[in-house]
């Protein structure tokens, strides 16, 4: 069987993405949700596999800038709609389309590509690895108490509906993004994700609900929840199903969770997708009784080592020299000298002994510093040439805040 890959005509959107649905089981998508994919495709992006005139495989690529620690977004390709045809699996289709796009990343000039996967199993032998989480937790709100952050008294709520907030709502996210690595700065059309709620993904809560928090008439947060109210024998047990918190200061962020955790009739909230070092943890009066569960949330490839290592910032003085193993980009093998500190950075190819060897996954996991190089030493995925380069190198490449992708693509 001979198979071919083509850049996506637009003319062929609806099979193409067809075979990306009947991959993922062939629920057919709220029309809303398949309108606003189709308008976010970059048609030259994505690619298709083609057995004659049958598609039967899928990837695209979407146009990102990716926060990273020290506040700066860098291009990176976001990999996303990639499906093969159960019928011609375990072929090497997948393979012949990671291989074409990440050549194509590269020679578009983009140091990163990035994922969110639907089995973190398939992508490590591309190169990519997990460099954000995202936690997930169910607050009992009938026995833990939730402290209040000094100045949440003068922060003031209002309904407002998702769709007329959603400029100041943006607005707050644009400001949060250079603090925190791994989030995405808004694209025009992406902003409109927020706002799809098809009744058949409510799993019988309510259509989505927002609160503003206001502060001297200047909106200083908002969260995106739904309510699921439920009755039993014993009264009212519902559910507050949060969707999207965000905060300008801790007296905002503090506010939205008191409310989230007062809605009458409610006994729990359930917190999807957030940050690892979310503040309710430390406003609880019972972490244990959250029930706090990880998983791996953004997948982080460095395509171009040099340009990608020099995109960030380093929080501690760093100086050293990788050995870079690298089977499926070759161009990134071998030796690269890295300098930099929390100012700015220079990496470059060296023929200097090297002192920390690696593979470039390894480089992914800690580029946001949601991973450390010590740790995964431990695991004996990184060895250290030199003595004192693996403390240096670890403590260099943290980041004070854990990187978190807010949404998935
Ligand atoms: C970013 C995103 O869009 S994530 C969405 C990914 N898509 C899906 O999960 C939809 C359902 N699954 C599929 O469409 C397909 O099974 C795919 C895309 C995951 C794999 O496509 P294939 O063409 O079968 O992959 P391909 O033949 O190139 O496999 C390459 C290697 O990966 C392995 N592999 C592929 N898929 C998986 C998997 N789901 N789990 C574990 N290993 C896998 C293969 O065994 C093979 O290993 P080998 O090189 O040691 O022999």
């Amino acid at each position: 069987m001979t198979t071919e890959l083509r850049v996506l005509d637009p003319s062929e959107w609806d099979r193409w993405y067809g075979v990306l649905e009947l991959a993922f089981g062939g629920v057919p998508e709220a029309d809303e949700e398949r309108k606003l994919w189709q308008e976010l495709t970059e048609y030259e992006r994505s690619i298709g596999a083609w057995d004659g005139d049958r598609c039967v495989g899928t990837a695209g690529a979407f146009s990102f800038r990716l926060s990273v620690p020290g506040g700066a977004v860098v291009p990176a390709a976001g990999v996303t709609m990639v499906s093969v045809a159960a019928t011609h699996r375990r072929r090497g289709i997948l393979t012949s389309m990671m291989r074409r796009q990440l050549e194509d990343v590269r020679a578009g000039g983009e140091p990163l590509a990035v994922l969110t996967a639907s089995e973190p199993e398939i992508y490590g032998r591309f190169g990519y690895a997990v460099a954000a989480y995202s936690a997930r937790a169910t607050i009992d709100t009938t026995r833990v108490r939730l402290a209040v952050p000094e100045g949440a008294d003068e922060v003031t709520l209002r309904y407002a509906s998702p769709t007329e907030a959603l400029e100041a709502c943006e607005a707050v996210y644009a400001r949060l993004v250079p603090g925190r690595p791994g989030m995405l700065e808004r694209r025009p059309g992406w902003e409109r994700l927020a706002l799809i709620d098809p009744p058949g993904d409510r799993e019988g809560a309510s259509p989505r609900q927002c609160v503003l928090a206001e502060r001297g008439g200047e909106v200083v947060g908002y969260a995106l929840y739904a309510i699921k109210p439920e009755w039993s024998f014993n009264g009212a047990n519902g559910a507050v199903v949060l969707h999207q918190l965000a905060g300008l200061d801790p007296a905002a962020e503090g506010a939205l969770w008191r409310f989230l955790s007062s809605v009458d009739l409610t006994s729990r909230v359930l917190v999807h997708s957030r940050p690892v070092d979310d503040a309710w943890q430390h406003l609880v009066s019972d972490v244990r009784r959250c029930e706090p569960t990880l998983r791996d949330g953004l997948h982080v490839r460095l395509v171009d080592v040099g340009a990608a290592l020099e995109a960030r910032t380093y929080q501690a003085p760093v100086d050293v020299v990788f050995e870079v193993a690298d089977a499926f980009c070759p161009w990134n093998e071998g030796r690269w000298r890295l300098t930099g500190d929390a100012k700015g950075a220079v990496c470059v190819r060296t023929e200097d002994a090297a002192d920390l060897s690696l593979s470039v996954r390894e480089l992914g996991s800690v580029y946001l510093g949601g991973n450390s190089l010590a740790s995964l030493a431990s695991a004996g995925r990184v060895r250290e040439l030199r003595e004192g380069a693996l403390v240096e190198a670890s403590v260099a490449f943290g980041s004070p805040v854990a990187p978190w992708l807010p949404h998935g693509f």
